[in-house]
């Protein structure tokens, strides 16, 4: 029988994820429709939330609603069941790009106010800051973190070790962080003993007071504090850096999260950028400012502003650049072909992904000449950066990790509410002036917390409320007794954010029950070292992190188990109730829109996908008493389960097996796993016509999506494409296309 009408809302983002959507949803129609569940569509692509800016710019027919806002309020009620996939987090260069696609579509948005100097552009200006960096995630994210490998996949890696770079003892590749001067240093936290409304002010030098935030409501119990990173320290850190990696003789590369901390990072990459190329700026600073031009977004923003100028000033601009590179070390490069290096735009090396990808290399990143060399990691803010050196220092001395025997390390994140640095931005500022910055409760006129900065200076309030930490120490008991492995709490007692902390997960951890169980508490870099001495040996350890080393580490070790984040189970049990299920934890890897539109074949694996939907049709089935929906997600792992031994993932080569291939082969499987389940009668007669006539056409269906291959595929645009379009190059299979909608739409 089929059950009432349950809903599964599923989000359309952006590039790679958004394509492979295409051709999943209709199969999972085919699949969930005799359970009676609906899957509502959820458009948060990046042009989708341009667009939900600016309705009085549209006409009736253009105007889409703001899908992301009324998404964030599900996420508060206690039966939404999201699938969430990677979406872009824009930079600057991607957003412009964004509106001048949408502009050329006959949308009529405004340009992008790159230095907005009237109130009209000032709004318009922060209007689109909303669409900038990381702004889906943390609206969503309404709930704590829960990522690990499944057994199935973990064991495939373990069949199928992906290949791994050799460590050397004698290799040269380390981390650079600043010992002083920093974010970490200097760090003020407490944790609040009543609700407070407070505001964020600098008192100047000079005696002015500038409100930098009017007002931050403050719950009581939760943790703020007030932290900031010297621009004069950072400064002479890099100097030194570059000298010391002009020295060495290695790549010098920078590593930050400028999507996520979209207002520190932006501005940390900045002065590197200008360091490096000192000289030419001083020279032509000037008329950098004239034009404009702001390296905060990488080079890319002044070899684009430099094209207005004259060619033989802007030769004399090249010249004096390249002049700089002279005594300076070699930078690491992000495209080596295409002459494209680590400071042409900051968010092309994400420090969650770039430092695995290091690693796992054997320490190496690409030079100018295409081949690879030992690097210089430079991550300012040393609070995290300790990490990956003590991971560096065990390859260097243990040799490279094995994937075929390597234990696992699965992650308790705290994310919920926009907790600790990743909810910072409204709360970053570049200081104007040398002065006094405070947070001071707004009732009373009490100074809560106080630093002395300077001009320059970065200044930030974190905060992460009590119940999100709450409930992060439940996720974590849980976790540990479902698991049978230990959890290690990755907090330092010498951070005095992190010892606030600490306090409460001692408190939290007695209203649980943890007899047999093995908590502990350990600094991030004793829980790094104690995590590898397991992980070499075979052994499982659960990492209980706060927001970034959640971040870090979600990548990290499934790099080194899997070879990719995107093969991850990662979950968000919603605080209130619903639960979200994110597909993996990496992004949405762009070069490869590029390779199907070149070449059409998307090597894009949508693994993450096929696990998370078994996973939301596994609580739906609980939360609902859908017998049906549990069933689909036994029966989905289990073709999942088939799809890896069988090897039916997507290869990265042109003409070979693609995700339309591998998303062919898990219906197949999936389909065979139901007809042959014995629960359901009904349901098993329902699939078997699918199993028998899939199984029957495999040759000419893959012959079909083989036939397409090989040359350029037209999806009609980047960020907007054409539906139509793209929806012929993702399902090119008319006898697949035929199957899928021979399948009754409605319950049976
Ligand atoms: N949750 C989210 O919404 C997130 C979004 N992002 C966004 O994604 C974009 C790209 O980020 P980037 O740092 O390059 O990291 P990615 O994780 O997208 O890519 C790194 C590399 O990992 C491999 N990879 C990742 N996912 C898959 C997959 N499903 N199938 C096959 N291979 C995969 C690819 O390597 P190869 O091609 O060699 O196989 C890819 O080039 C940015 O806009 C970023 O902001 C980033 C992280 C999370
Ligand atoms: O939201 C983003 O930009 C990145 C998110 C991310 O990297 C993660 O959650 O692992
Ligand atoms: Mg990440």
């Amino acid at each position: 029988m089929a059950a009432g009408k349950s809903k599964i809302i599923y989000t359309l983002t952006d590039e790679a994820p958004l394509l492979a959507t295409c051709s999943f949803l209709p199969i999972i129609r085919a699949f969930t429709a005799p359970a009676g569940i609906d899957i509502e569509e959820a458009d948060i692509s990046v042009a989708a939330r341009v667009l939900a800016e600016f309705p009085e710019c549209l006409s009736d027919a253009q105007k889409v609603p703001n899908t992301l806002g009324e998404l964030g309020k599900k996420c508060l009620l206690p039966d939404t069941n999201i699938i969430k996939l990677p979406n872009i987090s824009a930079s600057v260069a991607q957003l412009k790009a964004c509106i001048k696609e949408l502009q050329e579509k006959g949308y009529p948005i405004p340009d992008f106010p790159e230095n907005p100097a009237s109130d009209e552009e000032k709004a318009v200006r922060a209007r689109y800051g909303k669409c900038l960096g990381s702004a889906v995630n943390p609206v969503l994210r309404e709930g704590n973190s829960d990522r690990r490998a499944p057994g199935a996949v973990k064991n495939y890696a373990k069949k199928h070790p992906h290949s791994m770079g050799e460590w050397k003892q004698w290799s040269q590749s380390h981390v650079s962080h600043m010992h002083g001067g920093d974010f970490y240093h200097g760090e003020k936290s407490m944790t609040l003993d009543r609700a407070r409304d407070v505001k964020m002010e600098l008192v100047t030098k000079s005696g002015k007071t500038v409100v930098l935030k009017p007002k931050v409501a403050l719950l009581a119990g939760e943790i703020i504090d007030s932290m900031f990173m010297s621009k004069k320290a950072l400064c002479e850190f890099y100097e030194k850096e570059l000298d010391d990696c002009r020295e060495a003789g290695i790549l010098f590369s920078l590593h930050v999260k400028a999507t996520m901390m979209k207002v520190s990072h932006p501005i940390v990459f900045g002065h590197c950028v200008k360091i490096y190329y000192k000289e030419a700026f001083e020279k032509h600073g000037k008329l950098f400012d004239e034009l404009g031009i702001n390296v905060n977004n990488g080079m890319v923003d002044l070899y684009e502003k430099i094209k207005t100028l004259p060619e033989s000033k802007r030769d004399e601009i090249i010249r004096d650049l390249h002049a700089c590179q002279e005594h300076r070390p070699a930078l690491a490069m992000v495209d080596s072909a295409k002459g494209i290096t680590n400071f042409h735009s900051p968010n092309d090396i994400i420090v969650d992904a770039s430092m695995p990808a290091m690693i796992r290399a054997g320490g190496k990143m690409w030079g100018a000449d295409g081949k690879q060399y030992d690097a210089k990691a430079v991550m300012p803010e040393s609070t995290f950066a300790r990490i990956y050196q003590e991971m560096i220092n065990f390859c260097k001395w243990h040799g490279n990790f094995d994937p075929k025997t390597m234990g696992t390390v699965p992650n308790v994140g705290l994310m919920a509410q926009q907790a600790e640095e990743y909810g910072s931005h409204d709360k970053t500022f570049e200081i104007q002036e040398d002065g006094v910055a405070n947070i001071v409760d707004l009732a009373t006129g009490e100074v809560l917390l106080t630093q002395n900065v300077e001009q320059g200076d970065i200044w930030r309030m974190c905060q992460v409320k009590d119940a999100p930490i709450r409930d992060w120490v439940k996720l974590a008991v849980t976790r540990a007794r479902n698991s049978g492995m230990p959890a290690i709490f990755w907090l330092d007692p010498y951070r005095p954010h992190e010892n606030e902390l600490i306090k409460k997960v001692k408190l939290y951890l007695k209203d649980h029950d943890t007899t047999g169980l093995d908590i502990q508490i350990m600094s991030q870099v004793r829980a790094m070292r104690f995590t590898l001495e397991r992980v070499a040996r075979g052994l499982d350890t659960i990492s209980v992190t706060g927001n970034i080393l959640r971040d870090y580490l979600t990548d990290l070790f499934p790099i080194m188990e899997l070879g990719t984040s995107a093969k991850m189970l990662s979950i968000v049990p919603l605080m209130n109730g619903g639960g979200m299920y994110e597909t993996g934890a990496g992004g949405s890897a762009p070069k490869h829109v590029q390779q199907l539109t070149q070449e059409n074949h998307l090597r894009w694996d949508s693994l993450g996908e096929f696990l998370a939907l078994a996973v939301s049709l596994e609580e739906l089935g609980i939360k609902e008493n859908n017998a049906r929906a549990k069933l689909l997600a036994k029966t989905l792992d289990a073709a999942t389960g088939k799809l890896l031994d069988n090897n039916k993932s997507p290869r990265p080569k042109t003409g070979e097996l693609d995700n339309r291939g591998s998303q062919f082969y898990l219906a197949t499987y999936w389909a065979q796993e139901l007809a042959a389940q014995a629960e359901d009668k009904e349901l098993a007669a329902h699939f078997a016509p699918l199993a028998k006539s899939l199984a029957e056409s495999e040759q000419k269906i893959i012959a079909e999506f083989s036939a397409v291959q090989g040359q350029p595929a037209d999806i009609g645009g980047y960020y907007l494409a054409d539906a139509a379009k793209r929806e012929a190059v993702m399902r090119p299979s008319a006898t697949f296309n035929a199957a899928l909608k021979a399948m009754p739409a409605a319950a049976v």
